[in-house]
């Protein structure tokens, strides 16, 4: 095996970028440990100047604990969302969550009020001030789709086999039974004789009997439980019969919920039902003629949004596998392949990807989870995805904070076999397949570079995020440290898998910057004399003009 020197070399010599972007220590010593040359300073500064500095840099205070107790390589890189509902909403139960590693906080629009939502949100911005947390805020749109608008009781109903029901858009007070409202007038537009209704992806199945104007009558084929807010599909021959172009991804209520969201400054706005990449360029449109940095998410829940998966992951920030919904449009044995498939793309093309619903269902209701439930969680880490999410566990469940727990458990075990697999086969491969090339394949080699030499981090100096971001592509083993002077690069960077988003007055001059970043992070306990760290940057010094940063995108500081 060639000696680590002549590998280092190897590598940087193809771009000559030696000099420019890493700022690795020497690399005379068989075991690449000699101290940081900023490092040794750090005896020199006053205990109070360095108290003043240390306001300077804002680190999320959990991962501060994480890093101080377990270290570089104990530190979890997938990401953890949290549906925020009833059972999470006060000040102390958010903390706990918060706390326990919830790194985006999602308020589901379709349920409770504004100023319930508002109330959160102000709740979540406070700990973030005064505690020291990082947790970013989600909203996530109704959008329209058909539903149950009443089924004549607040809870659930038990459909029979062979009992006959009518479904109807007419609005009626008071219980009828055997009657099923539905939200949509058009819900039964295309739909035949001996179709078959389906509720929830398979809780209950009914054959459609009779077309009546505007309903239907149905029998129930396979008997099982109606709930409240149901969804409803059609099937033909095996098929699902499309019918959401119908709908609009944006309603009303939905736009004045983003407006909602635009005002009180949240973090990423999630799109329910989307169904092409318009609707996506549509609402960023919206946002930039606003001069708002909100990112969008678009859930990938419906048939036509798996038609056009690829313009939409590009044209989006970011992706969400809802698995509830989608479970709804195909058939239930497709969902794991199918969500396999959308992590690994959305890797390709460099956007972070959720995968929600259904994690941990079962603790709704009880304190452990099902060996099914943490098997599916596993393999979500396994694929990579960036992150998990809870949904009802969180919002209603008696168990959320033991549910975060079991996803921050799960994740840090399939992540340390994870880099023990990197280990045999090294990095998994993702092609080149990202327009800034020069960008794609600094950020690849220094991940290459940092697994085979085992630094203990990487440090990451970004404006907008990009680099962290290309970094984190790559799944490296050691924590991506992403330092960044502005709020909205390090709120959105809280969805990227090994990113740890840091706020810092970043300054024109990168010595400087890795200087000051390391002597504080060692003063606070956390870098050690001896830790080796790899540095990236994409800070464009006043000296270098944007053309020539955008043919190298990286700092050239000579
Ligand atoms: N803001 C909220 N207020 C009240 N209940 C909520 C809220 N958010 C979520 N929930 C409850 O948690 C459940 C699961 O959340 P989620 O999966 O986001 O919604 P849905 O089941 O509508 O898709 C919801 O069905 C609802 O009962
Ligand atoms: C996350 C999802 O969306 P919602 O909870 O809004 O239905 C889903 O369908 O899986
Ligand atoms: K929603
Ligand atoms: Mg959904």
């Amino acid at each position: 095996m060639a000696s680590m020197a002549a590998e280092f070399a190897l590598l940087s010599s193809g771009l000559n970028f030696k000099k420019r972007v890493f700022n690795l220590p020497t690399t005379s010593s068989p075991r690449f440990k000699q101290k940081i040359n900023c490092i040794t300073t750090t005896k020199a500064l006053l205990q109070e100047e360095l108290k003043k500095e240390e306001e300077d840099l804002k680190f999320d205070v959990v991962k501060e604990i994480e890093l101080r107790e377990n270290g570089f390589m104990g530190m979890r890189k997938t990401k953890l969302v949290c549906t925020v509902g009833p059972a999470c909403s006060s000040y102390e139960e958010l903390e706990n969550l918060a706390l326990g590693g919830m790194n985006v906080a999602r308020l589901n629009m379709c349920h409770n009020t504004i100023d319930w939502h508002q109330d959160v949100i102000r709740k979540i911005n406070k700990l973030n001030l005064e505690k020291g947390f990082c947790v970013s805020v989600m909203i996530d749109t109704e959008g329209s789709q058909i539903n149950v608008l009443d089924h004549g009781s607040p809870s659930s109903v038990k459909a029979e086999e062979g009992s006959i029901w009518f479904f109807t858009t007419e609005k009626f007070d008071g219980c009828r039974p055997f009657t099923v409202q539905a939200n949509y007038e058009g819900f039964n537009e295309g739909i035949r004789e001996g179709d078959e209704l389906v509720v929830d992806g398979g809780m209950a199945t009914f054959e459609v009997i009779e077309r009546i104007g505007n309903d239907l009558r149905c029998k129930c084929t396979d008997p099982g439980l109606l709930l409240p807010r149901a969804k409803f599909s059609f099937w033909r021959d095996g098929k699902l019969v499309e019918k959401h172009h119908e709908l609009p991804t944006f309603s009303d209520k939905d736009w004045s919920d983003i407006e909602f969201g635009i005002t009180e400054g949240v973090d990423f706005i999630a799109l329910s039902f989307v169904k092409d990449a318009a609707v996506v360029k549509h609402l960023k449109d919206h946002l930039l003629t606003k001069n708002k940095f909100v990112k969008v998410l678009a859930k990938i829940e419906s048939l036509e949004s798996l038609k056009n998966l690829e313009e939409i992951v590009e044209a989006s920030d970011g992706i969400m596998v809802a698995r509830g919904d989608l479970g709804v449009e195909i058939p239930l044995e497709q969902v794991p392949a199918v969500q396999e498939e959308i992590i690994d793309l959305c890797r390709k093309l460099n956007k972070p990807v959720i995968i929600a619903s259904q994690l941990l269902e079962s603790m709704i209701e009880y304190p452990t989870p099902t060996r099914a439930e943490v098997a599916d969680v596993s393999e979500a880490v396994r694929q990579r995805a960036d992150a998990l999410m809870l949904s009802g566990e969180s919002a209603m469940g008696s168990y959320g904070q033991k549910a975060i727990s079991v996803l921050r458990m799960t994740s840090a075990r399939m992540e340390l076999w994870g880099r023990e697999e990197n280990q045999q086969s090294f990095l998994p491969q993702i092609g080149e397949s990202l327009p800034d090339q020069v960008a794609e394949q600094i950020c690849s080699c220094a991940c290459q570079m940092a697994n085979k030499l085992g630094v203990d981090a990487i440090l990451v100096y970004t404006t907008h995020g990009q680099m962290a971001s290309l970094l984190s592509r790559n799944r490296p083993n050691t924590p991506i440290f992403a330092f960044t002077n502005k709020s909205n690069t390090r709120m959105a960077l809280t969805l990227e898998w090994g990113v740890v988003p840091i706020a810092f007055d970043l300054s024109d001059d990168m010595d400087a910057n890795v200087s000051k970043t390391t002597r504080l992070m060692k003063a606070k306990g956390m870098m050690r004399q001896g830790d080796v760290i790899l540095v990236v940057s994409d800070v464009i010094p006043k000296s270098v003009t944007p053309s020539v940063y955008q043919s190298f995108q990286v700092v050239v500081i000579e």
